[in-house]
């Protein structure tokens, strides 16, 4: 198997939370359709230095902060390619199409109306999915339950898993609706730990599949305008959550966790792995993480961290 050929893209947000991107020329490989700014590595480079290189060759701008968003391996018919795609946090200068190249800011959610190479999907996926994903703990007093995950909205919290299996599906439904009404007011996303045709009692953002739901199932369970998220622990079922194209996933436990003790850990390079070679999606950490790793996590690919522990507990929030 030849290696795949390296290439750094960047995804730029400016200040409106709008994106850059440009149009490949025509006689080129994916030629005429959208890309993030980028390209190949050459020999002596680290992604960094050529994503920083490439972004002043094709722009004109002087990239100051970034921090790794995600590595795509895809496998086109021609090539494999290994993608590393970088966050452009802050940058100096005005980007123009150096190349001749059209560039254009686009709102994340305008994306989608774009056409761009195969490989790309997973990246337009990480960009609108925020770095922390909630999940709930203790709800038996639903009123208290409210209270917390209004505080956590209010904090910013954009994504939240509604996860209560010990409810009769009657009491859960009772309380995704509230959560749900609390997250659409707060522009925050709920997903149902539930069997997905619980979506149309509740109108959720997405559905959670635990593990054994995801192994039961043929294919996708739920439309492209529902978010689909599922619990990974192995590689063959990071592989059922690919060809169920899944959204996004949780791979657990990365370390020890309080809430699964039985679990053997997976540890951080193991993670890492599974990510690169396996995910072709944003993959959330999960298993006795705190919000201060996700630094480590975007450094290993990875989209963030989830828990319910230092997540949804009160009292064991840990400051970063
Ligand atoms: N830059 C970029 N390349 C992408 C994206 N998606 C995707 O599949 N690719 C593929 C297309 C190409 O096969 C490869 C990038 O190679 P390239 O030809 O643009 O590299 P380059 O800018 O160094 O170009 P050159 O100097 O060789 O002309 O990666 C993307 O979003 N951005
Ligand atoms: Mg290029």
């Amino acid at each position: 198997m030849p290696h795949p050929v390296l290439v750094a893209a960047a995804a730029i947000i400016n200040d409106q939370q709008e994106v850059l991107i440009s149009k490949r020329p025509h006689d080129v490989d994916q030629g005429g359709l959208w890309e993030f700014p980028g390209g190949k590595l050459a020999p002596y480079e680290t992604g960094y230095q050529a994503l920083k290189r490439e972004i002043h060759e094709e722009l004109g701008i002087t990239l100051t902060r970034a921090r790794p968003l995600l590595r795509i391996n895809h496998a086109y018919p021609h090539k494999k390619i290994l993608l590393d795609v970088w966050k452009v946090e802050s940058f100096q200068g005005e980007p123009w199409g150096r190349e001749g190249q059209p560039v254009r800011w686009v709102k994340l959610d305008e994306l989608v109306n774009y056409s761009f190479p195969d490989a790309n999907k997973p990246i337009i996926q990480a960009l609108t999915l925020p770095d922390e994903y909630v999940i709930t703990g203790d709800c038996n007093d639903p009123d208290h339950a409210l209270e917390r995950l209004q505080e956590l909205l209010t904090a910013g919290a954009k994504l939240i898993q509604l996860r209560q299996p010990t409810l009769s599906e009657e009491d859960f439904c009772l309380l995704a609706e509230r959560f749900q009404e609390a997250c659409q007011a707060a522009g925050a996303r709920l997903l149902l730990n539930a069997a997905p045709e619980l979506l149309k009692k509740v109108d959720a953002a997405g559905i959670h599949l635990t593990g054994q739901r995801l192994m039961a199932l043929k294919e996708r369970p739920v439309g492209q305008d529902k978010l689909l998220a599922a619990s990974c622990h192995d590689p063959a079922s990071i592989r059922q959550a690919v060809k169920l194209d899944a959204d996004f996933i949780t791979l657990s436990p990365v370390l020890p966790t309080t809430t699964h003790p039985e679990a053997a850990p997976l540890g951080w390079q193991r993670f890492k792995e599974l990510v690169e070679y396996e995910a072709k999606m944003p993959v959330f950490a999960l298993g006795g993480m705190r919000p201060s790793d996700r630094q480590r996590i975007f450094a290993l690919g990875g989209q963030g961290v989830a828990g319910i522990s230092h997540f949804w507990d009160k009292d064991s929030r840990h400051p970063d």
